[in-house]
């Protein structure tokens, strides 16, 4: 597409991007990325080197220096720009999605129109919260007189670095870089590899958009290979991180700046005797496979009292059937999972419960990367599908006897993301709500980061700090205080 030419050499490697440029790599190496439904290569990016990285980075560190000097309007202003362009440019991002990590075509365009409002919506709350500070008087703290007015601000944290995962590669990375650009700080972001073509198209929008050289930066390469050297710069300020465990290493070798992190989860949903389980069996089949489970807020375990678990299993198997399964462009509901290693890490889960005597509740059955949805009932707790993530289409049922049970099953999880319970009673799914020790728990509902200003956030190994448009913002200021002193104190009398 012309708009996007200048983003891919002449031999069809896609370009990386810095100081306002579309550049190769001089490793003169690329990294591939393979096509989860056909299993051969699709796509090609620059495998960057460290120098790379380097100038980048110090190339970030000058352009946020005047970009912190640019009036908020003018900031929100290109901001609302780069959204309308990635809106208009939905197809051909979506088409990446689609090849790259095997979304389904329909659920590709919302992820990036989701990505559109988010920047928007970022840009119209940034210019609100950051216009505001406080003024604080010294005369509220015992032995002082007002001779102190001290005003607060928020102010710009640098260089923000993000990287998101790649199940989301455009709105996990709008989702970080739109806070960071209002908030007054450059960016530099990392995509995943299987999902960087959708990533470097999202990049180019807000190229078009004209925002100023150097402010927003995109390498790529293996996280493996650079990742290290990214997240170890002395001259990044911030990483706002989303995927599994690397970002736990990553907490451990950043240096003194604030980090954001959203890691994996293992959702329980708790349903309760009274639960309406027409509405409980909806929401797990949506919450447990749509883009085949692989979402971090995915239903990862239904914890069923037993008394109504036979009618709920019937109820979600009857939709389960109906799920259709192939290609993402027939826009099918399961599609295949992203890589083979992410297949047969789910094979060995769904093998496990076999030799654990698990009722399949559907034969198991793969082709390739497809996995077909699978419902496993009488789950016990010594089976790893128990506790571990498959991100893929494969449920587990715990039947239980009790409420405590439940919760107890949902708090010996080292994940704390979200967790959903299904009852009419609204004082006892008050009750469970404060005893899940998750990030969020929603009431006869699914998990779900969105919409996308909510607060989102997991606790115990589910993550560090929260998201949502407006704790993004946040996050990625720090507060600066000027103090006018006095020389005798002055009351206004009114
Ligand atoms: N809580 C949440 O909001 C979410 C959590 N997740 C979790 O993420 C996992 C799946 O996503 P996935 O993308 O595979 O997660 P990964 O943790 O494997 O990768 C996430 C990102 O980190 C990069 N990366 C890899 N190694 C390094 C490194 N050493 N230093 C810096 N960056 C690195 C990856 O790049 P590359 O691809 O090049 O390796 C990618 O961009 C699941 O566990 C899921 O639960 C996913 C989505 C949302
Ligand atoms: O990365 C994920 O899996 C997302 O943060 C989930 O987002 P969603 O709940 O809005 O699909």
């Amino acid at each position: 597409m012309a708009v996007f030419e200048e983003i891919v050499d002449e031999n069809g490697v896609y370009k990386f991007f810095y100081d306002g440029v579309w550049r190769k790599s001089s490793s003169g190496k690329s990294v591939t990325i393979i096509n989860p439904t056909t299993r051969k290569p699709h796509f090609r990016v620059q495998a960057c080197t460290q120098e790379e990285v380097n100038k980048v980075v110090e190339t970030a560190k000058l352009a946020q220096k005047s970009w912190a000097k640019t009036p908020l309007w003018k900031r929100a202003e290109l901001l609302h720009k780069a959204a309308a362009i990635l809106k208009e440019q939905k197809a051909p991002i979506a088409e990446c999605l689609v090849k790259e990590i095997a979304k389904p075509a329909k659920d590709a365009v919302t992820e990036v129109v989701r990505s559109g409002d988010l920047v928007s919506y970022c840009a119209e709350e940034g210019v609100r919260i950051l216009g505001e500070g406080k003024l604080l008087v010294s005369d509220s703290f015992p032995g002082n007189e007002r001779t102190k007015y001290c005003l607060t601000s928020k102010i710009p944290l640098g260089v923000v670095l993000a990287i998101p995962p790649f199940n989301y590669p455009v709105n996990l990375a709008v989702s970080k870089i739109a806070p960071a650009l209002i908030a007054g700080n450059s960016i530099v972001l990392k995509p995943p590899t299987q999902g960087a073509v959708a990533a470097l198209h999202m990049v180019h929008c807000f190229h078009l958009a004209g925002f100023p050289k150097g402010l927003i930066s995109c390498v790529t390469g293996k996280g493996s290979e650079i990742g290290d050297f990214l997240t170890m710069h002395p001259s990044i300020n911030c990483i706002s991180f989303t995927g599994g465990d690397t970002g736990i290493s990553i907490s451990k070798k950043a240096g003194m700046i604030p980090l954001q992190m959203e890691l994996g989860g293992k959702d329980a949903c708790i349903i309760l005797e009274d639960a309406d389980l027409d509405l409980a069996a909806a929401n797990i089949v949506k919450g447990g496979f749509s883009y085949s489970g692989q979402r971090c807020t995915a239903v990862k375990v239904a914890l069923v009292m037993e008394s109504v678990a036979d009618t709920l299993v019937e109820k979600v198997k009857a939709k389960v059937a109906k799920l259709t399964v192939g290609a993402p462009e027939d826009d099918c509901d399961i599609t295949p999972v992203v890589t083979e290693s992410s297949a047969n890490f789910i094979e060995g889960l769904v093998m496990d419960a076999k030799q654990k005597a698990a009722t399949f509740c559907q034969e198991y059955k793969r082709e390739g990367n497809l996995i077909w949805p699978l419902l496993l009932d009488n789950v016990l707790p010594d089976m790893r599908i128990a506790w571990e993530e498959p991100f893929g289409p494969v449920l587990p049922v715990i039947r239980i006897n009790s409420v405590e049970e439940g919760i107890h099953h949902c708090n010996a999880s080292n994940f704390g993301l979200q967790g959903c319970v299904f009852t009419r009673d609204i004082n006892k799914a008050i009750l469970i709500s404060d005893a899940m020790e998750t990030g969020t728990v929603q009431i006869n509902s699914a998990p779900s980061r969105g919409p996308d200003h909510f607060p989102f956030q997991g606790l115990k190994d589910s993550g560090i700090g929260s998201q949502g448009i407006t704790n993004s913002i946040n996050m990625m200021t720090k507060i600066k205080s000027t103090v006018i002193n006095l020389p005798t104190p002055s009351y206004t009398v009114g």
